[in-house]
């Protein structure tokens, strides 16, 4: 397959109404994609299934499931580079009037300190829509994201009784690989500067913290969860963007997977702490659906075969490859849903005691231009 081949399956799949899902893993040579045969939306039933998931926020909710076994699916070796974009004059502008977006994201976001300083709520991420008028036209988007953020998880996903999905997200929610998992705590933001040497705030550093700890203790709460390990804090680009990263991996039993997203989904990086109580005043004060903004998407017990170590003395078995499952799943952030004629972009940022409404209304335009680059 050719990648003009690539794209115009996609494009042909599109217009058939048949769900799919295109991606590229971060940094990654490989585009993939798997072409569902048929139109029935299919939930997810258990983590042993094999194939591409797609979850809202809401963990009450269910979860999308494209079934492996009824699709055609197919990779292609390719670069950024290899990538041409067909230049175009930049015709998108807002939707809403901004400056009633930003009164409203101000308010919630002043609430939430309140609510802070008042009750046992220790952070709470809060997040809003913004909607821009576009030409749709969902692969080209598809492309340009490809080729402006390698080192993310590039992905579109489309269902006709759904809708369409693009997104270039930094975050891993977990990766498996047979017995051995790697998850990460990430969170707070600045933008990033090319020349200027990086230093982080302490409502930055307390922000991640958050996420490092909750995340170590509900893995330490999962049975036969050993070897926990966890990285010093380092700065992780997203484009426009940096935030602080610590990576967080350990070995696991392999039927304990879903445990390990259920108590992680929705981790403190998109929801807050204590979890339930940042749940209950996102739906309560947010008022808006942020539908499959901050769930989860990727890969579920997928077979990759492994060529054996072929330094290895047994000669006999190096003939065969290993078959190895994996799954790989990323918080769907910096995404938006494609509309007819709009683009609905989905933004947020922590809130901790010392937030600043001002700054984190403006976050969230830094945090939007990842989409924005591209329409
Ligand atoms: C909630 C988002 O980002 C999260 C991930 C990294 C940094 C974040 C922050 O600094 O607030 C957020 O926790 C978003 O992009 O919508």
């Amino acid at each position: 397959m050719t990648l003009p081949e690539y794209f115009q399956q996609l494009e042909k799949q599109l217009e058939a109404q048949l769900p799919f899902v295109a991606y590229r893993h971060p940094n990654s040579d490989e585009f993939q994609c798997q072409l569902q045969q048929k139109a029935t939306l299919e939930y997810l039933e258990n983590f042993q299934q094999e194939g591409f998931v797609f979850a809202p926020f809401d963990n009450q909710k269910r979860t999308i499931f494209f079934n492996r076994k009824d699709a055609v699916f197919s990779k292609l070796k390719c670069t950024a580079e290899d990538l041409v974009i067909e230049e175009e004059t930049n015709t998108t502008k807002e939707f809403e009037n901004s400056l009633q977006q930003k009164a409203f994201h101000e308010n919630i976001v002043a609430k939430g300190i309140e609510t802070i300083e008042n009750s046992a709520l220790e952070k709470v991420v809060l997040s809003r829509k913004q909607v821009l008028v576009v030409k749709t036209a969902p692969i080209e988007y598809f492309k340009r994201l490809l080729k402006t953020y390698p080192a993310a998880f590039v992905y579109c996903w489309y269902h006709p009784q759904v809708g369409l999905w693009l997104a270039a997200t930094p975050e891993t929610l977990v990766k498996t690989q047979n017995n051995r998992f790697k998850t990460m705590a990430l969170a707070g933001t600045q933008v990033f500067k090319e020349t200027a040497e990086i230093a982080w705030g302490e409502k930055e550093k307390e922000e991640q913290a958050i996420v490092t700890r909750t995340i170590e203790n509900a893995l330490k709460s999962i049975k036969g969860i050993e070897n926990l390990q966890i990285s010093e804090v380092q700065t992780h680009r997203a484009g426009n963007v940096v935030h602080l990263k610590t990576d967080i991996t350990g070995v696991f039993q392999k039927d304990s997977l879903e445990e390990i997203v259920t108590n992680l989904h929705p981790t403190p990086a998109v929801c807050g702490l204590p979890k339930e109580m940042a749940k209950t005043f996102i739906l309560k004060e947010e008022h808006y659906d942020r539908a499959f903004y901050s769930g989860y998407v990727g890969e579920l017990n997928i077979q990759v075969e492994k060529p054996r170590n072929p330094r290895k003395r047994n000669v006999e078995n190096s003939a065969f490859n290993l078959i190895e499952r994996q799954s790989n799943l990323y918080v769907n952030l910096r995404c938006m849903q494609l509309l007819e004629n709009k683009a609905l972009l989905y933004i947020g940022g922590g809130i901790t005691k010392d937030s600043n409404p001002t700054a984190e209304w403006e976050e969230t335009l830094r945090k939007a231009e990842t989409m924005q680059n591209v329409l």
